[in-house]
């Protein structure tokens, strides 16, 4: 991963010099997940999250399905703790699957533990491609915090949990423009999920033929590249950029640069890498109340 042509500094941007097999294995997670062949990887996680979403509307209280648009795909599911409040912290989570796989009926993770402590988790629906460009989820994401924020105004603030192209789409909130949307939502923290937030790579893959990002739209919907510029609506609101010991170096290098980047600007940002997870443990951890990231979740809520 070093750059050997020059004075022996790494390369700002490594997967250039990359074979396209190459680069193609560092953008497949599945690849490096090494308790479980890759595909047994993709249907154990699959697995997880249709239990845990079948668990989570057998036992929790939850309005299902409810829209945040017109669209047939702008639903999500709200799932609530005991006490009848509606100034309750809420927590919403975007699924990942390279923007063009998962469903929030595949991904209530998070739904029992966070309950449990009182928060309100909101699985979020979005256009997956090929129905969905990117600047269409980005859009119906960001009408999504506003729906929470419009329908519970007595909210003790909005968190939003994003994993893999979840995360980027959560990223992007950062650099929303709420004006339009005739509403601020009251963010308190983000929890950003190996994430991918520089999306230049991804045209140079097969990720890229559901998706068909030109390099604009690429540049565009890269929050590595704007997010510096950017100005937090609260300076207090925490951005959380977590990555797992297994996920591949390409990975690695996204969360650490995304990280890096926001410390140059005004963001109160911190940095994990979990230990001993790979990229999809990292998030069917989120069932049980005493994993790691869990517990962050919750102190950062509660802090
Ligand atoms: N299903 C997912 C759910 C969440 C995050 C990534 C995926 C992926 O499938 C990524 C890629 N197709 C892989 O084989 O690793």
């Amino acid at each position: 991963m070093m750059d050997v042509s020059g004075v022996g500094f790494p390369s700002k941007v490594p997967w250039k010099k990359m074979s396209a097999e190459e680069l193609e294995n560092q953008y497949c997670p599945s690849r490096w997940v090494v308790r479980l062949g890759a595909e047994e990887a993709l249907r154990t996680y699959s697995q997880i999250g249709i239990e845990a979403t079948t668990r989570a509307r057998a036992t929790r209280k939850s309005l299902l399905h409810v829209p945040y648009g017109d669209g047939e795909g702008e639903k999500v599911d709200i799932y609530f703790p005991d006490e009848s409040s509606e100034a309750l912290p809420f927590f919403l989570f975007f699924h990942g699957g390279y923007w063009q796989s998962g469903s929030k009926d595949e991904s209530a993770f998070m739904v029992d533990p966070l309950t449990a402590q009182g928060v309100a988790v909101v699985i979020v629906a979005y256009d997956i491609a090929p129905k969905g460009t990117l600047d269409h989820m980005v859009d119906q994401v960001t009408r999504s915090v506003a729906f929470v924020q419009k329908r519970y105004p007595s909210n003790k603030g909005i968190y939003l949990c994003g994993h893999s192209a979840g995360a980027h789409l959560a990223a992007m909130m950062l650099l929303a423009d709420w004006t339009k949307h005739g509403v601020t939502p009251n963010l308190r923290g983000f929890f950003l999920v190996s994430g991918v937030f520089d999306l230049e790579p991804i045209v140079y893959t097969s990720q890229n033929v559901a998706l068909q990002l030109t390099l604009e739209d690429a540049q565009r919907n890269s929050p590595q590249l704007k997010v510096a510029q950017a100005q937090p609506v609260d300076p207090t609101c925490r951005v959380l950029v977590v990555v797992g010991q297994f996920d591949s170096p390409e990975f690695h290098r996204q969360s650490w640069e995304f990280y890096q980047t926001l410390c140059q600007g005004e963001w109160k940002a911190s940095f994990e890498e979990l230990h001993d997870v790979d990229h999809f443990e990292i998030v069917e951890n989120l069932i049980q109340k005493d994993n790691v990231l869990t517990q962050i979740i919750l102190k950062t809520i509660f802090q």
